[in-house]
This record gives structure tokens, C-alpha cells and sequence, in this order.
């Protein structure tokens, strides 16, 4: 078993068969997107010209698992390869290289069933609800179809996962627009849950709500970890937004996981020079009027992938960079305490 398994978390290269306590296993995974030529490219490709043609490599080499009832954020800037390493997590992507196994299966051997045994949250509810559907109809639809409910129960079910979300069971006959961002989250929560999935995979699930309304939905998640177990994966740009719902927490750096641990030591003592960057990047709500001086932004923007820096892909924004870091890929390496930390000077 390789040493990223053997600490239960994150890491980089395969890691050895599951362990029946964990709901989802990433092993190697990769994906790259390849360009796709343009009609004139094609052209001169064709006649012998030199075309460019360069991939873009979104996610490298990730490895991870998620225990039964455990939440794992899993937190990067823009661009590094969240969403795409999420869409792999549940089935709707195939990795170019390594593998997912939930419950021991490798989703992608049947796309059907793996979009039923782990769902998706996404940041935007509105355009993941038909406008055209009664939100007990959009709830019902999956369950139904896939026989996980006769019809006649349906509008039971309904109204049951309708309260579980804080929900008005009478709800049900509203259409989307007839709800505020907040309630139409909640709504794609309790369709998602219908389907009694093993896990949910949430990406950005509250970016786009007022900060009020993103507190409820946290607490909602926190409601549902406790009444329901809920087993989780909640990607976020935003380190103060997975905080509060995560037992472990991975930070995504172009394309890799350059740390991860228990939250709470994540957040008192990172080791990652990013992971650090990210805390200190986060405003706090200070009363004091110096304090308001004292986050400060990470240097410089996260390179792009189609050309990634040499040696640590972050060494160029870090205030800790040596000559080691421009010339060697640092690999991630257990501590301790469990945690896994991909830097040359942590
Ligand atoms: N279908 C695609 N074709 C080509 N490149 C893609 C595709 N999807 C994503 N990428 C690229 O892969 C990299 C990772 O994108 P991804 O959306 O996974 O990042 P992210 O961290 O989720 O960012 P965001 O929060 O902005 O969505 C980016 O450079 C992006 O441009």
C-alpha cells in the first residue's frame, strides 16, 4: 500500500485496493483536455505545417478517499482543476488515466448507475431546474424512474425530503422561479438526496447566494451530516466556506493536491506556504480598524496549465521558494499527525 493510503487521505500515484470503510477512492486520477483544431489547423496540419498543439492537463495524478459520513472539501483558486476533478468523483467525466471506485465499482462502467449512486450539487440551481417542472415532479423524476419509488408514494417522498431541506412540504406544486436562490439550492439538495445516493458531490454549492443565505445552507449540510450521515465532497474556492462542514479538507494547486488533513489543524497550523497564502487571502470581520490591514492576497495569478511552472508548480508566487523549488516537483509526504504536504520547506 502506498504511503498516501496507508494515512487514510490524499496523495499523488495509485494507491492499493479500497478499504470497506470508504465510500470513494481516487486512484492516479488525470485528465487532460486536448485541443480540438480548428478547421485551418486542420488544414495545414494536413499540407505538413507545424501545428501547436498543446494539452491542457486539469488534473494530475490524484489520489483520495472519502470515509462513510465524512465531508472532504476540497479547496483551490479558480482554474485549478476542482470542477473537474469533482466530475470525475462522480462519474459524469472519465478520467484520461487512473481510476474512481465507489464502493469498491468503477462508476464509469456503467454511466447510469453511477449518476445514481453519487449526485451532484451545483453552484447555479437555477439552470439544474427544468422552469418548466413543479418542483415535486423535478424531486420525484429520478426516484421514480430509477424504481427507487412506487408513483403513488411519490408525493409522500416528496414532501419528506421537501421538510428534511426546510422546506414548506406545500412547496411542491411551486415552480423554480417562484423561489428565492437560498430555496432553490435547497430544492436541488433534496433532489439530489431523493436519489438516495451513497454520496453527494457539492461544487461551489453557495457561491452564488448572499453570505446570510450561504450560512443557512452550511448549517443545512452541518443538519444533514448529523441526521443523515451524509458522506460528502464540497469544492469551494473559498477555505472560510468549507471550514464549518468538513472533517478533512485537500487544497488543489494546479491540477494536484499539495496538502490535506483534518480541518482543524488545516486551518491552526497549515504547512502548505498556498495553503497559508489562502488563509491570509481570506477578509476577516474585524472591529478592530488595523486588523482590516492584515489579510493580504497571494502574490501573482495561478500559471496556466498549458505550460506549468518547473519543479513546484507554486514556487513562483512563494515567499518560501529556493533553488530546490524551481528544480524539483516537491511530492506529497506524510506527517505525523496524518496530514500530507507537497513542499520542499513545510
Ligand atoms: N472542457 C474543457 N476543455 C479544455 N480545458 C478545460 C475544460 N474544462 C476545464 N478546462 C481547463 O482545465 C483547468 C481546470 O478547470 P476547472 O474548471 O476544473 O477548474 P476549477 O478549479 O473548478 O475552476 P472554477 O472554479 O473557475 O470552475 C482550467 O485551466 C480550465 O480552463
Amino acid at each position: 500500500m502506498s504511503a498516501p493510503d496507508r494515512q487514510g487521505g490524499e496523495g499523488s500515484g495509485a494507491v492499493d485496493r479500497p478499504i470497506p470503510d470508504r465510500i470513494l477512492v481516487a486512484e492516479g486520477v488525470t485528465k487532460r483536455f486536448d485541443p480540438r483544431l480548428s478547421l485551418g489547423d486542420r488544414i495545414a496540419g494536413a499540407l505538413g505545417a507545424a501545428v501547436e498543439r498543446r494539452a491542457v492537463q486539469a488534473v494530475s495524478d490524484v489520489s483520495l478517499a472519502v470515509r462513510q459520513g465524512e465531508t472532504l472539501g476540497l479547496v483551490g483558486e479558480s482554474g485549478c482543476g476542482k470542477s473537474t476533478l469533482g466530475k470525475m468523483l462522480a462519474g459524469i467525466m472519465a478520467p484520461s488515466a487512473g481510476r474512481v471506485l465507489v464502493d469498491g465499482v468503477a462508476p464509469m462502467q456503467g454511466r447510469h448507475k453511477a449518476t445514481t449512486r453519487i449526485q451532484t450539487v451545483f453552484q447555479d440551481p437555477f439552470a439544474s431546474l427544468n422552469p418548466r417542472m413543479r418542483i415535486g415532479a423535478t424531486i420525484a423524476e429520478g426516484p421514480v424512474a430509477h424504481g427507487l419509488v412506487a408513483r403513488a408514494q411519490a408525493p409522500a417522498m416528496v414532501a419528506d425530503w421537501l421538510a428534511r431541506v426546510g422546506l414548506d412540504p406545500a412547496f411542491a406544486s411551486r415552480f423554480p422561479h417562484q423561489f428565492s436562490g437560498g430555496q432553490r439550492q435547497r430544492v436541488a439538495i433534496a433532489r439530489a438526496l431523493a436519489m438516495q445516493p451513497v454520496m453527494l458531490v457539492c461544487d461551489e454549492p453557495v457561491a452564488s447566494l448572499d453570505v446570510s443565505i450561504q450560512a443557512q445552507i452550511l448549517n443545512l449540510f452541518l443538519d444533514l451530516r448529523r441526521d443523515l450521515g451524509l458522506t460528502c465532497v464540497f469544492i469551494s474556492h473559498d477555505l472560510s466556506v468549507v471550514r464549518h462542514v468538513s472533517d478533512r479538507v485537500a487544497i488543489m494547486y494546479l491540477g494536484r493536491i499539495v496538502e490535506s488533513g483534518a480541518a482543524a489543524r488545516i486551518y491552526t497550523a497549515p504547512r502548505h506556504p498556498y495553503t497559508q497564502g489562502l488563509l491570509d487571502s481570506v477578509p476577516k470581520l474585524r472591529l478592530e480598524a488595523d486588523d482590516l490591514a492584515t489579510f493580504k492576497p497571494i502574490a501573482g495569478e495561478l500559471p496556466s496549465p498549458l505550460s506549468p511552472p518547473p519543479g513546484c508548480a507554486f514556487h513562483p508566487r512563494c515567499p518560501k521558494a529556493t533553488e530546490i523549488c524551481r528544480a524539483e516537483r516537491p511530492l506529497l509526504t506524510p506527517r505525523e499527525d496524518g496530514a500530507l504536504v507537497a513542499c520542499h520547506h513545510a
